[in-house]
């Protein structure tokens, strides 16, 4: 059950700024990366994919939908998963929070009741469901976000630095999940193991696409051009 994602021409302008620019992708791979240096346009990326804003100019699809035009269908086709839980979280109990996704997307109480039963079930977490989230860790959070989304099974998941914050055996665990993921993964990360067996990387620079293909040759030029900026920033800090 893969996802097709269509961007024709995309320009993206916020406050005066131009973020990306003539942005094109034609995807279909399961497993795709996005890379790129801090403020490249990463995240914007993924509120575009996911309809959460609208392109100031050009055409983005998700499985041929417009989904900043049908919040709807949205809900079943992408998830979205940030880095920062508390963007994300809005009820105060666990149970509570799942529930809500599954009522947006159309099921009735009983029938949300009970997939959030089975969700939390199988994150061996069913003692979660009255706990409240405010009582819970940064990376106790991200599990709650990771299972509010994977409970509605949208065709395509989008991954925000869904890492960031977490500690190893948490971090193995959220891998170990995603690995098993049926639908298809966008995954925006700094951390090129995360993207280890993946088929097809983006690396975005400065809001257009540097250079995008399989995984793992972008990944080792992206790598050796970090390396380069790398030193060339040391230098220019120590002679600032
Ligand atoms: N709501 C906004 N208002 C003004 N500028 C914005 C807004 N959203 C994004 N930008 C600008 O767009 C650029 C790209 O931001 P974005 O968050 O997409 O980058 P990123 O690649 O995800 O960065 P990071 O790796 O640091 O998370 C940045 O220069 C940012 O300041």
């Amino acid at each position: 059950m893969t996802s097709r994602i269509e961007i024709q021409d995309l320009d993206f302008v916020i406050e005066g700024k131009q973020v990306l620019h003539r942005l094109s992708l034609s995807l279909s791979e399961r497993r795709i990366g996005v890379v790129g240096r801090n403020g490249s346009g990463k995240s914007t990326l993924a509120r575009l994919v996911a309809g959460l804003t609208a392109p100031t100019a050009g055409k983005i699809r998700i499985n041929g939908h417009d989904l900043a035009k049908d919040r709807r269908r949205a809900l079943q086709e992408v998830g979205i998963l940030f880095q920062n839980p508390e963007h994300q979280i809005i009820f105060p109990t666990v149970g509570e929070e799942i529930a809500f996704g599954l009522e947006q997307q159309g099921y009735g109480k009983a029938e949300a009741a009970s997939a959030t039963a089975s969700v939390l079930e199988r994150f061996n977490l069913g003692h979660w469901k009255q706990t409240y989230v405010n009582t819970l860790s940064q990376g106790q959070k991200h599990l709650v976000c990771l299972m509010s989304v994977v409970a509605m099974a949208p065709r395509l998941l989008v991954l925000d630095e869904p890492f960031a914050g977490l500690d190893i055996p948490t971090k193995a665990q959220l891998n170990r999940y995603l690995r098993l993921y049926q639908g298809s993964l966008l995954h925006i990360t700094h951390d090129p193991s995360d993207l280890a067996g993946y088929e097809h990387l983006i690396w975005l620079d400065q809001g257009r696409v540097q250079l995008a293909g399989p995984q793992a040759e972008v990944m080792s030029v992206y790598q050796e051009a970090m390396h380069i900026q790398g030193k060339a920033d040391d230098l220019a800090h120590l002679s600032g």
